[in-house]
């Protein structure tokens, strides 16, 4: 497939990164957007051309993704499906998509790791390729080295993301996979030195594996942004993303649309395609 034009399904059209997704798709010669859908009333009939800003694409967004995917396969358009929804549809979604043969690029954060092992299992049952990415960006997969670095030298890590209000699931996808590299490594963090009590509750945010702590923040203005701050007696070691347009997502998107023709089982993490 990888010299054949993809055809690709875009889920979740019109929120926020389906706009710049529909827009990078049709701005890209090798990939054709077959069909866009949503679920919220204000984009349902109208042309996803519009509403993502870059002209008419004479493609309607349709509430209707299993329909969208029969439609595929009858016309022999079995390429991907984009989903960047909502934490509670994107399991479904998934499962959706393989079971039809059109490969997953899943950009939606909030399925659990369970979620993600079942998941693994049904697409290497069907021998589907589909690509689990929390973040698209180049930026993160960096941040996310350096982390690995630093954590052979430092004991002490804490983990603040912060986003936008609109935000359904707390911590990030992000935060969490951030969290789950480090842990992977084997090594216990943040040992205690003090017998601590938690005055509020959720003070000390959220205990990830090996003692890993993800602070969230919300706030209108932000859009998304993490740190990961390492401490040793009399230094901090900081390291801090950010990001100012969803944009920056789209050649990750675009690489993982292009990849996941090329896989038969889930990959989970933009790092392991690039
Ligand atoms: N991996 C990455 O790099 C990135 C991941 N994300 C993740 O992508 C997801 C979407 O983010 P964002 O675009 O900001 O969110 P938005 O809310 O702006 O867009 C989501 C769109 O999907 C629609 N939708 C929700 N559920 C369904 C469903 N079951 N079927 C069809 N459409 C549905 C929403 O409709 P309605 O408005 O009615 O809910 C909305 O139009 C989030 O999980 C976010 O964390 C975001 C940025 C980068
Ligand atoms: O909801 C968002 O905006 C983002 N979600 C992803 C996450 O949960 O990590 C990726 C990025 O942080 C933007």
């Amino acid at each position: 497939m990888a010299s054949q034009v993809i055809p690709a399904i875009v889920n979740g059209a019109g929120g926020k990164m389906g706009r710049e997704v529909v827009k990078a798709i049709a701005s890209s010669p090798d990939l054709k957007l077959v069909a866009a859908v949503d679920r919220n009333p204000d984009y349902i009939g109208r042309d996803v051309g519009e509403i993502a800003g870059c002209g008419p694409l004479e493609i309607p967004i349709l509430n209707d993704l299993e329909g969208s995917l029969g439609m595929a396969v009858q016309e022999k358009e079995l390429g991907v499906m984009v989903d960047f929804t909502h934490p509670s549809s994107v399991y479904d979604n998934v499962r959706s998509a393989i079971a039809y043969g059109i490969r997953p690029v899943v950009g939606t954060t909030g399925l659990s790791p369970q979620q993600i092992q079942e998941l693994a299992e049904f697409a290497d049952k069907a021998s589907t390729g589909c690509l689990i990415i929390p973040n698209f960006s180049i930026g993160m997969v960096l941040l996310q080295q350096a982390a690995i670095s630093a954590s052979k030298y430092f004991d002490h890590v804490e983990i603040i993301e912060l986003h936008h209000n609109q935000k359904a699931d707390a911590p990030s996808g992000t935060a969490i996979k951030t969290a789950e590299m480090l842990a992977e490594l084997g090594k216990p963090y943040n040992p205690p030195s003090v017998e601590e009590s938690e005055k509020l509750t959720g003070a000390r945010g959220a205990l990830a594996g090996e003692g890993i702590r993800i602070h969230s923040v919300r706030l209108p203005g932000l859009i998304a942004h993490q740190e990961v701050i390492f401490g040793a007696p009399g230094q901090i070691y900081t390291l801090r993303h950010d990001t100012s347009d969803r944009a920056c997502y789209m050649p990750g998107v675009l690489l993982a649309i292009r990849k996941v023709t090329e896989l038969k089982t889930l990959v989970y993490g933009l790092e392991k395609i690039l």
